[in-house]
């Protein structure tokens, strides 16, 4: 690890956040703070409950993979969500809307340049390497809930994650605790303006900002899709559902819903 890390400080992160999240827990030590809170919303956890663990020991990712995370690397942050009002079909916003609210995090803390992989992916540097993944899953029980679980490399990246990198990597701070109070006050401002507009993404910026923050729009990508398919062709948009508009070369139009995208070149 380049720097020592400091332990989060729960005091601070509580006293920055104070009326913008419903309850901010810290705890230890965890296997998933996204298993835990999806328990937790089971048995009647309040909207905006937030979860952030000290070292997170069997971290879930997007398509059934793992997200490692070394003690005092980084931030390993869920939230929960219960959109009342919001029809549960623009539900699949939220997590691009999280990616887009990492975004602004490591936009205001870094002048590296960053952009996001679709859906969620955050890239940083250079020579693009992941320094945040997202991932949300839907609770069953009755009421909606949502919990999106944010991982992000602050101090150091992984060592075996070549295709990784972290803030202090790019010369961002090292310092976890504001880096998840940055991270907590934009996420708090971007999902409540989607709420007030009842998730509908072109009532306030939140499309337009993820059309100008995602560096997959423009670029010949390849998809893969959860099912073992794959497809490559030019991105050109996200529709009002968040779904990725692909141009493939014989000039058919295809919406992707879910999948895993690598960056190929920029479309001419
Ligand atoms: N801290 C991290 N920083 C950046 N990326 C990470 C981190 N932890 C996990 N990943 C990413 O998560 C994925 C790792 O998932 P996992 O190890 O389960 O499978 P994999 O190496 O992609 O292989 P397979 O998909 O065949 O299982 C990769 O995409 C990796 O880049
Ligand atoms: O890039 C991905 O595949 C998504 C990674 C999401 C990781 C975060 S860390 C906090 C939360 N708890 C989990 O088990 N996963 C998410």
């Amino acid at each position: 690890m380049e720097r020592t890390a400091q332990p989060l400080d729960a005091d601070v992160l509580r006293t920055s956040l104070v009326g913008l999240w419903a309850q901010v827990d810290v705890v230890e030590r965890t296997g998933s703070t996204n298993a835990d809170l999806l328990a937790a919303a089971a048995a009647g956890a309040p909207d905006r409950s937030v979860l952030v663990a000290e070292h997170q020991e069997a971290g879930r990712g997007r398509l059934a993979r793992t997200w490692v995370a070394p003690p005092g690397s980084g931030i390993t942050v869920s939230i929960l969500l219960r959109p009342t009002g919001v029809p549960p079909s623009r539900f699949s916003w939220l997590p691009l809307l999280a990616g887009l609210a990492a975004l602004d995090a490591v936009r205001e803390l870094t002048s590296a340049p960053a952009g996001l992989k679709w859906p969620n992916d955050l890239l940083l540097g250079a020579e693009p390497r992941k320094v945040a993944g997202i991932l949300a899953e839907v609770g069953d029980h009755g009421r909606p809930a949502v919990v999106v679980g944010i991982g992000m490399n602050v101090v150091a990246s992984p060592p075996d994650q070549p295709g990784a990198t972290s803030l202090a990597a790019e010369g961002g701070p090292a310092d976890r605790t504001a880096v998840l109070v940055a991270l907590l006050t934009h996420l708090s401002r971007r999902e409540a303006e989607w709420r007030d507009a009842r998730g509908d993404p072109d009532a306030t910026r939140l499309r337009a900002d993820y059309r100008a923050g995602c560096a997959s729009l423009g670029s010949e990508v390849r998809v893969e899709l959860p099912g073992g398919a794959v497809l490559t062709g030019i991105a050109e948009d996200v529709d009002r559902d968040g779904r990725l508009l692909l141009l493939d070369r014989a000039g058919h139009r295809r919406a992707v819903a879910a999948g895993d995208v690598v960056h190929l070149r920029k479309a001419d």
